[in-house]
């Protein structure tokens, strides 16, 4: 039996731990987190959890949740992740953290894009990236992983085939991506407000989003090139999912067959990526770990197109896939619904 703890239980990513973790009768949730002081139950907080987990969400020390767990989900903003990783570190536990602060290798890097100086800068640059379809052997052996930002696997899915091949151009591309609200998280924004967001969809953080570096960071390791990216996120008007849609410039001619082809190739024997002929949807992804990728021709431009739930493959279920490599378990433990 493995314990787990939760921390930021309140929160949507934490929400879809739990409804992952309880479908794996080898893993017991031993201590949820919040900073509340009234201790709420979990299905106060998330009422879909009636009488699936009796459990409080509690203002807990980094010691008292190593008291209880073996592995830690830190499902927490950036920053706050920081704050208390290299504790539940050295008191012995595993952690898989969702949030960015340990994603990028240069602390330098962090700062000029997150607007905060790293407080645990030797991690950075030796923490595995944990995208299991890139570098599932560095998972199993890790006791850190920095789970990647929804958009950042979307992209980087997407584009990886190509990078590895040398079929595109490291350079000029162009990354147009939709989110759902969700993406936001639970906190209460000007933005993510239903009059605000419905029945709109518009573009924020250009040319300043966040997730640009660790896309060209990832995408360079992968190619071997140094990768520049215009990566343009949009809130969209409904709950979850992503759609990345992406214009990468050919190295030289090939056919969209020859294209499918090589990205059945470099994922084959990964069981969520799925390689497909028509035009991924948001819908068809929703509530699964999958990422639906394909590829089209506009005159000689390459359109790559990449989908996934950014709760799920974009949050949650990749943390479970990498949980699932470290703790010993299959990969899609939990995983297929
Ligand atoms: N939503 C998504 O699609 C994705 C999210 N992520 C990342 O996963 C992590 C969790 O995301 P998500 O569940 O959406 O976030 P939420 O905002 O929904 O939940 C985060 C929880 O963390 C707790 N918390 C603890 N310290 C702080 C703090 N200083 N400021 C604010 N909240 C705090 C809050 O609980 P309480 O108030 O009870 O203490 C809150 O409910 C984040 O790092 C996010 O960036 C990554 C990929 C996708
Ligand atoms: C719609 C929306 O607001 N999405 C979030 C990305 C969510 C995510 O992946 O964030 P992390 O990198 O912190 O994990 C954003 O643009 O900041």
């Amino acid at each position: 039996m493995t314990k787990v703890a939760i921390m930021g239980a309140t929160g949507y990513a934490a929400l879809e731990l739990i409804k992952i973790l309880l479908r794996n009768s080898d893993v017991e949730i031993v201590a949820l987190t919040s900073r509340s002081e009234e201790a709420p139950h979990i299905s106060e907080i998330h009422p879909c959890l009636e009488g699936r987990l009796d459990l409080r969400c509690e203002a807990l020390t980094s010691a008292e949740i190593a008291d209880r767990a073996d592995f830690v989900f830190c499902a927490l903003p950036h920053v706050a992740s920081m704050e208390v990783i290299p504790d539940l570190l050295a008191d012995g536990c595993r952690v898989v953290d969702l949030s960015a602060d340990y994603r990028l290798s240069d602390p330098a890097v962090y700062e000029k894009w997150y607007h905060h100086v790293h407080i645990d800068p030797t991690r950075l640059g030796s923490t595995v990236y944990g995208l299991p379809e890139l570098w599932a052997d560095k998972i199993p052996s890790a006791d850190l992983i920095a789970n990647p930002g929804c958009y950042t696997s979307t992209a980087i899915l997407g584009l990886a085939p190509l990078m590895a091949e040398g079929l595109v151009e490291p350079t000029g591309i162009i990354i147009d991506a939709k989110s759902g609200v969700s993406g936001a998280g639970r906190n209460p924004k000007l933005g993510t407000l239903y009059p605000e967001c419905n029945e709109s969809i518009t573009a924020y953080g250009v040319g300043t989003h966040r997730h640009t570096p660790e896309i060209e960071e990832v995408l360079t390791t992968v190619g071997g090139k140094d990768v520049k990216v215009t990566f343009t996120p949009h809130l969209t008007p409904m709950n979850r999912g992503i759609l990345a849609t992406m214009y990468p410039r050919l190295t030289k001619a090939i056919s969209r067959d020859a294209l499918l082809d090589v990205y059945r190739s470099f994922y084959q024997g990964k069981p969520f990526v799925r390689v497909i002929d028509r035009i991924p949807a948001t819908k068809n992804v929703a509530g699964t770990n999958y990422c639906d990728i394909s590829v089209q021709f506009a005159g000689d431009q390459l359109i790559v197109f990449s989908a996934t739930d950014n709760l799920i493959k974009g949050a949650a279920g990749v943390a479970i896939q990498n949980f699932n490599l470290m703790a010993g378990y299959p990969e899609t433990a939990g995983l297929i619904v």
